[in-house]
């Protein structure tokens, strides 16, 4: 079953092209990463999918009474704030105890309800974020660099516990990394952006892919080689390029 399709979707903010001709569809129980340089549209086409804005071009279509789960970059709490992690699982919307208990099991931290936020470490923090995003049941759970600022181990482990989490709940899981290979081990198709889609595939074909390794270099990490963009084929249908 199709949970969100976008076809021929392009966006414009101001004059400008961010997104150009994407074509996307994400099913029921799919874990789907999108890799790309910083600007590439990442973060615009994750907001076309929950309708946080609309294509200037093209069709956004959902599944009728879809609901998504979000998990944030990061989140800024007042650290003078006395605010437990059961507590901010109640904000905005009261969830009950046991509503509460089964999303922070699911995340892999029951035992973190009476913990203040602000002791908590990064890795427990997002999966708080987690379990926030899981109190919806969600069909789609959505991660905009979920792992940012997480040690390598920290973020193997999220996104281990985010294969378990989908095996459970059945959800599709669309996700922006920038930790290619730690993410492209846990996905079971890739997308590679670059104001439009360069290639997508198994992680296996988008990681051998020329598009791909122009952008992120052949290395398992490529980090380095992020901002390279050497691609044959031409972007002169943006108006300005994401990344030169
Ligand atoms: N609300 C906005 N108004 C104007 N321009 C925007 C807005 N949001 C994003 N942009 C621009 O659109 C382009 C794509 O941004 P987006 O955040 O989607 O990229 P990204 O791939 O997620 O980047 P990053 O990896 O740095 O998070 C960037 O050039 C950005 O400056």
């Amino acid at each position: 079953m199709t949970l969100v399709s976008l076809t021929g979707v392009s966006l414009k903010y101001g004059g400008r092209t961010v997104l150009s001709n994407v074509d996307f569809a994400i099913k029921q129980g799919e874990i789907v990463t999108v890799v790309g340089p910083n600007g590439s549209g990442k973060s615009s086409l994750l907001r076309n999918v929950i309708g946080a804005v609309k294509p200037s071009v093209g069709t956004v279509t959902r599944m009728a009474g879809l609901r998504i789960g979000y998990v944030p970059q990061k989140l800024h709490i007042d650290p003078t704030l006395p605010l437990t992690v059961r507590r901010f699982l109640s904000l905005p919307v009261r969830v009950s105890d046991s509503v509460a208990h089964a999303a922070l099991e699911q995340a892999g931290v029951a035992a973190l309800a009476d913990r203040q936020m602000t002791n908590l470490s990064g890795g427990q923090f997002q999966r708080v974020l987690l379990a926030r995003a899981l109190l919806c049941k969600p069909h789609l759970l959505i991660l905009d660099e979920a792992t940012q600022g997480l040690d390598q181990p920290g973020s193997a482990a999220f996104y281990r516990q985010i294969e378990q989490v989908r095996q459970e709940m059945g959800c599709a899981v669309l996700m922006v990394s920038h930790e290619l290979h730690v993410v492209m081990a846990a996905s079971d198709r890739v997308i590679c952006l670059n104001g439009h889609i360069c290639c997508e595939g198994t992680p296996e074909l988008v990681a051998s892919a020329p598009e791909y390794r122009a952008l992120f270099g052949t290395g398992t990490q490529g980090a380095l080689a992020l901002y390279r963009h050497e691609h044959t084929h031409s972007h002169d249908h943006l108006d300005e390029g994401p990344a030169a």
